[in-house]
C-alpha cells in the first residue's frame, strides 16, 4: 500500500502570533511525501538530505491517519523537498500535508476526508510533535487549498479564501528559526498592528497588509528591517515570512528583478517564483 502527495511552501501575510488569527499564501515550491504502509509495526520517517532532522511531525501524521481512516498500520514515509526547513517557508506545513494526503492516497481513502479537515489533521499532528506555537492552521490551509486563506488558528478555522496570481520573490538568509522557539510575548505586543493587518486581509488588501506585517514582525523578533525598506518602493507587499529568517516580496515580475539585484548581494538565496493555486495533491 503506497501513497505520494505533492505540497506547496508558503509565504506569510500575517503572522497568527500576536492574536491567533493568521494568513498565508501558497507559492510554487513543492514538497513530496511518499508513504508506504505494512500490515502492523511502527511508522519511520525519513527527509531526503536532512538526516539529523527531526521527523515526529510526518511519523504522527500517517498515526493519525492510519489510526483514523485504516487499521492502525505502520510502515515508512519519506519526504523530499527544495523548500528550506525552519525558514519560514512552510515546510512543516507542506511536509504535514504532502503526508495526511499520501497516507489517504494509500489506504484507498482519499475521498474520506475534506481538503481543509486533512489539513487540520496536519495541525493536530503538529501540535502533538511541538513544532508549532499556535497550530499554525494559515500555513496549513494556504498549502492545503493553494491561493491566499485568512485564519483563526484558536478555532481551526477559515475566515477567507481566494485564487491569487502573484509573482514572488523569496530571500533565505543561512540561518534558520523553528517555530517552536519564537518569542511569543513580544509577538503579542504588535497584537494592535496584527488586527490592522486582518482588517486589510479581510478586505482583499493583501499586498498592503503584509507590508505592514512585515514592519511590526520584523521589529518584535528582532530582524532587520533593511530589506523590507530595499525593497518597498518597488513592489506592492513584502514581509518576514513567518517566524523568518525569509523574506518574501510581491508585485510586478520587472520590479521584483530590480528588488533581485539587490537582494543577490544579500547571503543566501534569492529566488523568483509565483503563487501556487493547487495546493496539496496526490499522484
Ligand atoms: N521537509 C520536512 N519533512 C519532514 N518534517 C519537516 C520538514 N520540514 C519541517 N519539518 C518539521 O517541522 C519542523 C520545523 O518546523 P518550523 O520551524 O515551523 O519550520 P517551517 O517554517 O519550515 O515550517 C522540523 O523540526 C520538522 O519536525
Ligand atoms: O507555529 C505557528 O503557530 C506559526 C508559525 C509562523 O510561521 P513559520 O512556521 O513559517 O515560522 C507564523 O507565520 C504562523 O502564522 C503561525
Amino acid at each position: 500500500m503506497e501513497g505520494t502527495a505533492v505540497a506547496p511552501a508558503a509565504g506569510t501575510v500575517l503572522n497568527a502570533l500576536a492574536t491567533g488569527t493568521g494568513s498565508a499564501f501558497a507559492i510554487d515550491a513543492e514538497l513530496r511525501a511518499e508513504v508506504t504502509l505494512e500490515a502492523d509495526g511502527g511508522v519511520s520517517g525519513t527527509i531526503a538530505g536532512e538526516p539529523d532532522a527531526d521527523t515526529a511531525l510526518i511519523e504522527h501524521c500517517v498515526e493519525l491517519v492510519t489510526e483514523r481512516f485504516g487499521d492502525g498500520e505502520g510502515g515508512s514515509v519519506r519526504t523530499e523537498s527544495d523548500i528550506p526547513l525552519a525558514a519560514g517557508l512552510k515546510s512543516s506545513s507542506a511536509a504535514a500535508n504532502a503526508t495526511v494526503l499520501a497516507t489517504l492516497s494509500a489506504l484507498d481513502a482519499d475521498s474520506a476526508v475534506s481538503r481543509v479537515d486533512a489539513a487540520r489533521i496536519g495541525v493536530q499532528a503538529a501540535r502533538d510533535a511541538g513544532v508549532t506555537a499556535t497550530g499554525a492552521f494559515d500555513d496549513a490551509s494556504a498549502s492545503m487549498l493553494g491561493g491566499v486563506t485568512v485564519t483563526n488558528n484558536h478555532e481551526d478555522e477559515l475566515l477567507a479564501r481566494e485564487t491569487v496570481e502573484w509573482d514572488v520573490l523569496v530571500w533565505t538568509p543561512p540561518e534558520r528559526a523553528y517555530s517552536a522557539e519564537a518569542d511569543i510575548e513580544r509577538c503579542q505586543q504588535v497584537a494592535p498592528m496584527a488586527e490592522l493587518v486582518a482588517d486589510l486581509a479581510l478586505d482583499g488588501a493583501y499586498e498592503r497588509a503584509m507590508t505592514v506585517n512585515g514592519l511590526a514582525f520584523t521589529a518584535a523578533l528582532g530582524f532587520s528591517a533593511e530589506p523590507l525598506l530595499e525593497a518597498m518602493p518597488h513592489v506592492a507587499g513584502v514581509s518576514l515570512s513567518g517566524t523568518g529568517p525569509s523574506v518574501t516580496a510581491v508585485g510586478n515580475r520587472d520590479d521584483l528583478e530590480r528588488v533581485r539585484a539587490i537582494w543577490e548581494q544579500r547571503e543566501g538565496t534569492t529566488w523568483l517564483t509565483t503563487t501556487q493555486t493547487d495546493g496539496t495533491r496526490t499522484r
